[in-house]
């Protein structure tokens, strides 16, 4: 069966920059897709294309099989997207934007089934600058809805948030693709990619350097665990062990973590502030790029 969504050999040129160069994937029907990639990689401008509200130098965005440039008009009725903050009308309260926004598009989704799933009950009526920022986004993310959408493109959702309104839009999010939607998610957050998405692609330098789902990429990738020590507890060591310094701590990857231990102990570390911990996605990308991820 063909993807739900295909960019195919997709290519963006700028006058000086190629911001895409290059780019294929496929996005299945009904999973969470997330771009990953350091800034000016050329996310925005993949999504913007598969969004078909940029056009391609060269290659295509299928949807359905189907180059979405031949059915622009009813593509847009397939697709949802999380705009940014500016696209709420400050003065309307919440109930008068959805309304609003539902007004642009001939299928609607009944408004008491977009409170329900955004859970906006709270604040309905509530001038829409008066809210929080989770609060907002929650917002957003009905408006990205009101058309019943087969697929659901955010950028970046949860930049800003504090780590409970992340979370809590996480669950949200999470309630959407039960629902069998697609998403289509960039975000600077490997948490937030690790705990939503089925499928990553990374980019760099307008290319996709890596693609698969977290766990998959992990495995390909590591075969050692991290062990993490204040970086003062860990010079105990010498330079027996191969400790990385990252700020205040400093990091060794190992595959003989017992091995480590023995060492630390015979030189006397203090242990008391140990950490060890699996690989992650920030360990990926940053092996894959060389850059961190929020530079
Ligand atoms: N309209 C434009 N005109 C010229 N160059 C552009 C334009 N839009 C983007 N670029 C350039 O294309 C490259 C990719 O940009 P893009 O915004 O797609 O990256 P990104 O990965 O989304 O980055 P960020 O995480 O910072 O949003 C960058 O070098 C950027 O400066």
């Amino acid at each position: 069966m063909a993807a739900l969504l295909e960019a195919r050999a997709l290519v963006k040129q700028y006058p000086k920059v190629r911001a895409v160069d290059g780019v294929s994937f496929e996005v299945p029907a009904g999973i969470c897709f997330g771009l990953l990639g350091p800034n000016g990689a050329g996310k925005s401008t993949t999504v913007e294309m598969l969004e078909g509200v940029a056009q391609p130098s060269a290659g295509e965005v299928l949807f359905r099989g189907e180059s979405i440039r031949s059915r622009a008009a009813r593509y847009r009725e397939k697709i949802g997207i999380q705009f940014q903050s500016t696209a709420l009308q400050d003065f309307l309260t919440v109930r008068e934007n959805l309304r609003l926004f539902q007004a642009l598009y001939p299928k609607k989704r009944p408004l008491d089934e977009l409170i329900a799933v955004c859970r906006l009950e709270e604040f309905l009526d509530r001038d829409s600058h008066k809210l929080s920022g989770g609060q907002r986004q929650r917002v957003l993310l009905a408006i990205a809805l009101v058309n019943d959408p087969e697929v659901v493109f955010l950028d970046e959702p949860t930049t800003g948030l504090d780590p409970q309104a992340r979370r809590n839009f996480w669950e949200l999010v999470r309630s959407i693709k039960a629902e069998g939607k697609t998403l289509v998610l960039t975000t600077h957050y490997m948490e937030e990619a690790y705990e939503l998405c089925d499928d990553i692609g990374i980019m760099d330098h307008g290319r996709l350097i890596a693609r698969g789902s977290p766990q998959r990429l992990l495995a390909e990738h590591f075969d050692d665990s991290v062990l993490e020590l204040p970086a003062a507890d860990a010079l105990r060591a010498g330079s027996e062990l191969p400790f990385v310094l990252r700020g205040d701590w400093a990091e060794l990857s190992t595959r003989d973590i017992a091995g480590a231990l023995e060492v630390l102990r015979r030189a006397g570390a203090p242990l008391g502030q140990l950490r060890i911990r699996p690989r992650t996605l920030e360990d990926l990308f940053l092996e894959l790029t060389g850059k961190e991820l929020r530079a």
